[in-house]
């Protein structure tokens, strides 16, 4: 593990160890620096969208992988984002966005994760495609679909060793 590394794993064990006696140990995440984030976003440049705890931004990685980076709002407890990383990071599904790294410095509390091209699930449920001939919903096998696999995230999460709970479920 590099010196960033270890950074990351100090700030988990000094900020998440409630949940830390709940989990195997096994996070092996990248640490990023709050320049690294701007330089990875662009300078904040595409916003994805927004929830509870802050904003998600388009960014790159060095390699030109595509991410989803999620700032968190300052006020964020240290707690609460450690516990985040910690679960997110035990987390090991196809359907679960895989968190690549975070950034734990003061008031730049993020996280790095897998991007998801198809938009925000919401919108596929509700807003209705266009023939021409008047306005088609989503299809009910396609939702069907898709209420199975994520049934199959949350089941995986339920079988863990630490029991999640959920707030809410963003798809
Ligand atoms: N990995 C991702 N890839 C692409 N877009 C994403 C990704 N994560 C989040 N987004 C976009 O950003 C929006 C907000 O995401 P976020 O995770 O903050 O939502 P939330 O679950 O409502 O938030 P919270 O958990 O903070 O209440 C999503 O609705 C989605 O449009």
């Amino acid at each position: 593990m590099n010196n960033q590394g270890s950074n990351v794993k100090k700030f988990l064990h000094a900020n998440g160890h409630v949940v830390l006696e709940r989990v195997d140990n096994n996070y092996n995440l990248r640490s990023f620096t709050q320049k690294e984030i701007e330089d990875i976003t662009g300078g904040y440049r595409i916003v994805l969208g927004e929830g509870g705890f802050g904003k998600v931004y388009k960014g790159k990685l060095d390699n030109h992988r595509p991410v989803a980076v999620k700032i968190y709002k300052n006020g964020t407890k240290k707690e609460e984002f450690a516990k985040e990383v910690i679960v997110h990071s035990q987390i090991n599904h196809k359907n679960v966005v895989r968190l690549f790294g975070c950034c734990t410095e003061v008031n730049a509390l993020t996280i790095v994760m897998e991007f998801v091209c198809n938009g925000n699930l919401y919108n596929i449920l509700h807003c209705c495609s266009s023939n021409g001939n008047g306005s088609i919903p989503f299809p009910l096998d396609k939702r069907l679909d898709i209420a199975i696999e994520s049934a199959e995230a949350l089941s995986c999460m339920h079988s863990m060793y630490s029991p999640i709970l959920h707030v809410s479920t963003t798809c």
